[in-house]
């Protein structure tokens, strides 16, 4: 699969895509044209048909996309092929939260473990996943071969986390501090900056 230099826009349409095709899927509906994709979607026929070819295009003429194998094709490209171990680092409210949302799990985001500094934290069981202590974070990690971390600190105690991780053998990190970490070049940070959104949201309020 030639899945090699395309663009960032493009990746980021693929989990739209592969979310719609689901439903689809769920709805029993086998088969779908770009243009029937389109209305559902909301992107261009002509965009749908773009995005697909970077991938060598799934469709054929007059027949249009066979749902089932697009929504594989395209769970590949996104990497749900495998299993993913994860760590949550900041057991509070978020961390909590994101602990007990079973989709990660579902697609294949496999939470290991949780950790924090707080002794009244420490120890608890959350959905089945007990918080540890930091001190056993890169050993922990690197035993069970965990590749992403989402860090759920408060803003102050991400970059040291960020600085741990560094250390250890995970290459990925989905970050929910309100911060911009300083990593090395090889490691993948994907932030979601909620109060960014929100404010995004204000901007368009305003009058
Ligand atoms: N809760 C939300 O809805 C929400 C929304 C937007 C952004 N955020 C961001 O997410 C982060 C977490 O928010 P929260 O509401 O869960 O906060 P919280 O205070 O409930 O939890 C943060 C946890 O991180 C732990 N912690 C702090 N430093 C640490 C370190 N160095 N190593 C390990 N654990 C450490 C704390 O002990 C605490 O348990 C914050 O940065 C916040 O700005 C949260």
């Amino acid at each position: 699969m030639k899945d090699r230099n395309i663009s960032l826009a493009v990746i980021r349409r693929l989990p739209k895509y592969h979310r719609y095709l689901k439903e689809l899927l769920d709805n029993d509906i086998k088969r779908i044209s770009s243009k029937e994709l389109s209305k559902i979607i909301g992107f261009t026929a002509s965009q749908i048909r773009q995005d697909l070819n970077n991938f060598g295009g799934f469709g054929q003429q007059g027949y249009g996309y066979n749902v089932e194998d697009l929504y594989n094709e395209i769970g590949k490209i996104l990497g749900l092929t495998r299993n993913y171990n994860t760590v949550i680092v900041g057991a509070g409210n978020l961390g909590q939260a994101l602990a007990n949302y079973s989709s990660f799990d579902r697609l294949g985001f496999n939470l290991k473990g949780m950790f924090d500094i707080n002794p009244k934290i420490i120890g608890l069981t959350i959905n089945d996943v007990k918080v540890i202590d930091m001190d056993s974070f890169e050993t922990f990690v690197n035993d069970n071969n965990v590749e992403i971390v989402y860090i759920c600190t408060n803003r102050d105690g991400a970059q040291d986390v960020a600085d741990r991780i560094q250390k250890t053998n995970i290459k990925a990190i989905w970050n929910f501090a309100p911060i911009d970490l300083k990593v090395r070049e090889d490691i993948i940070v994907e932030n979601v900056h909620l109060i960014d959104n929100l404010l995004t949201l204000s901007y368009f309020l305003k009058e």
